[in-house]
């Protein structure tokens, strides 16, 4: 599958040649530097691109929740009923409720079901964001850097109420991200991505919860980030 954009008169493959498949109930990462077509493999993933060649094959009646890096909340709605927008009118009144109190449980959000987004912290907003796409049960879970924009102990923090969820359901789960280590903390099975291209896969045979500590987990981090940027500088 290819997604190709025309920039400036010149063809830019966005996405190029991938093949990949996500087998079902599997928690896979994303890796890659800033540009190398990540967000775009994701969108195409999630229906919201269209491919220029080839196709995403999915069973038709499975349902896909998407979260991106921000929590795109709606300012009027408070915690609750942004949870409950995307069900309204497509379930009953007491489904949804249910869904809502279960989703903003998970995330550990029941108490404040009545605050507005604006009374939210960012790590707030975005389990928010999450409880949203958890409500739709989702047989596959997309994530777009979910957590890249909040501080290291949030980060933490959602990424282990993450696999929680991923190992209480055992949904698909794709988690798209420029962090290496998170990358590893959270994949299977982790894949390397550059220039529109995959240019590696490693399964990552771990135990959940993973330490970011844990010499096994350096291991894989230092030799990721080897065969990405050559080097152990952070990707950008
Ligand atoms: N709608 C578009 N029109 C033109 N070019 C695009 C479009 N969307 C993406 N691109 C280009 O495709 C390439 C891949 O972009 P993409 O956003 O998928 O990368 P990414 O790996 O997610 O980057 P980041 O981590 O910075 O979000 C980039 O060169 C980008 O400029």
């Amino acid at each position: 599958m290819s997604r190709h954009y025309q920039v400036a008169g010149r063809t830019l493959s966005a996405v190029d040649g991938v093949t990949e498949h996500f087998p079902a109930g599997s928690i896979t990462t994303i890796v890659g530097r800033s540009g190398c077509g990540k967000t775009t493999l994701l969108r195409l993933l999630a229906g919201l691109t269209e491919p220029s060649s080839g196709e995403v094959r999915r069973d038709p009646s499975d349902q896909v929740g998407v979260v991106f890096q921000e929590a795109r909340l709606m300012p009027w709605l408070d915690v609750a009923d942004n949870v409950a927008f995307p069900l309204i009118g497509r379930l009953d009144r007491g489904e949804v409720a249910a869904r809502v109190e279960e989703a903003l449980m998970l995330v550990g959000l029941a108490e404040t079901r009545r605050a507005l987004p604006v009374q939210l912290s960012g790590g707030m907003a975005q389990r928010v964001a999450i409880a949203r796409a958890l409500a739709q049960q989702p047989d596959i879970l997309l994530l777009d850097e979910p957590f890249s924009a909040l501080d290291a102990f949030t980060r933490r923090k959602l990424q282990r109420t993450l696999v929680d969820i991923w190992q209480a359901r055992r949904r698909t789960v794709v988690l798209v991200t420029h962090d290496v280590e998170e990358a590893v903390l959270l994949g299977e099975r982790v894949i390397e991505m550059e220039t529109g291209r995959v240019v590696g896969r490693v399964a990552i045979d771990l135990p959940f919860p993973r330490e970011a500590t844990d010499p096994a987990v350096v291991d894989h981090r230092r030799n990721i980030l080897a065969r990405l940027v050559g080097g152990t500088d952070p990707l950008p």
